[in-house]
């Protein structure tokens, strides 16, 4: 019997079976939760259905963040399979490529600004938004997924930076808008995993290694560490926390690297 078990969740932000999201629907359901999930754009459908058939499910919803009717449209169709959700999983995150490499103010520019804030902050709020209806009347929770580059200025990660910081604020504010209906929002700051977001970013095998060599547990996070966290953020066990950050990250955001040599 699982600390979840009976608990309908959410997930979205499953890509491939390295998604941060694909770690946090594993555990849940591990938990005893019933998953549901989305996906973006109709050539990854088969692909998610794979992932939600080893995860029990067969509700796989089309949702991109960028269009307010796929939203409305998700939450529409999973009130049709389920009278209540008990968890919502925000792992999305994305920004222009140009604003997550080199000088932040040679890759700034408006529109890379807006959709690095559309898709990787406002996303999170509008979600939960849509889904109240849904979460209310239960003990819900909604949890995403944050960086440390939200706290510090980290080289190259820049305009997702500033997102990640409006985000970690627009936790704050979830909580105590959902406060009402006691319904729980929070996120984890996880510490750098190869995924296919983190592919193709600049010098992100460097990043692992100083992780690695700076972080007090000497060594890099995993997604089923995350997920693990994820679960229990998501269950009653975690009922007096709300509004907050929990790092999942080897420790490394306690530390000034370097000055321990
Ligand atoms: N990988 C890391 O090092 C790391 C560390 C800390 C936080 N994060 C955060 O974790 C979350 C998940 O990223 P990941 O590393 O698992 O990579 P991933 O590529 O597996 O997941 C990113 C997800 O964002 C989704 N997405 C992008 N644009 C979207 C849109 N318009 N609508 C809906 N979904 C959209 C993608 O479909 C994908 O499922 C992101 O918020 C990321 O910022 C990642
Ligand atoms: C860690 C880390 C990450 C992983 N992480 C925390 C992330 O949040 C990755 C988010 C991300 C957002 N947008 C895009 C991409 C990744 C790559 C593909 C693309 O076109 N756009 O990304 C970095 C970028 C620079 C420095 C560190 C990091």
């Amino acid at each position: 019997m699982g600390f979840l078990q009976g608990k309908r969740i959410l997930v979205t932000g499953v890509l491939s079976n390295r998604s941060i999201a694909y770690g946090i629907a594993q555990a849940c359901r591990q938990q005893g939760a019933d998953i549901a999930l989305t996906y973006v754009g109709e050539r990854f459908k088969e692909r998610v259905e794979g992932f939600a058939q080893e995860l029990g499910t067969d509700i796989v919803l089309p949702c991109d963040v960028s269009e307010d009717d796929q939203i409305e449209q998700a939450m529409a169709s999973l009130g049709e399979r389920w009278d209540g959700l008990d968890g919502l999983v925000h792992s999305i995150g994305f920004a222009p490529r140009e604003a997550i490499a080199g000088n932040f103010l040679e890759g700034l520019s408006r529109e890379s600004f807006r959709v690095a804030h559309d898709i990787s902050a406002y996303s999170f709020p509008a979600l939960a938004k849509a889904a109240l209806p849904l979460l209310k009347g239960r003990k819900s929770s909604v949890l995403t997924l944050t960086y440390l580059g939200a706290e510090k200025a980290i080289p190259n990660y820049n305009t997702m930076g500033v997102a990640k910081a409006a985000l970690e604020a627009s936790v704050r504010y979830l909580a105590v808008a959902l406060g009402e209906y006691g319904i729980r929002a929070n996120a984890i700051s996880a510490g750098p995993i190869k995924t296919l977001a983190a592919s193709g970013i600049k010098d992100f095998s460097t990043i692992l290694k100083f992780v690695e060599t700076h972080a007090p547990l000497q060594r890099n996070v995993t997604i089923e560490e995350v997920g693990n966290v994820a679960s229990f953020l998501m269950s009653e066990l975690a009922s007096g926390i709300t509004g907050e950050i929990t790092h999942v990250d080897a420790g490394f955001n306690c530390i000034v690297p370097g000055m321990q040599e």
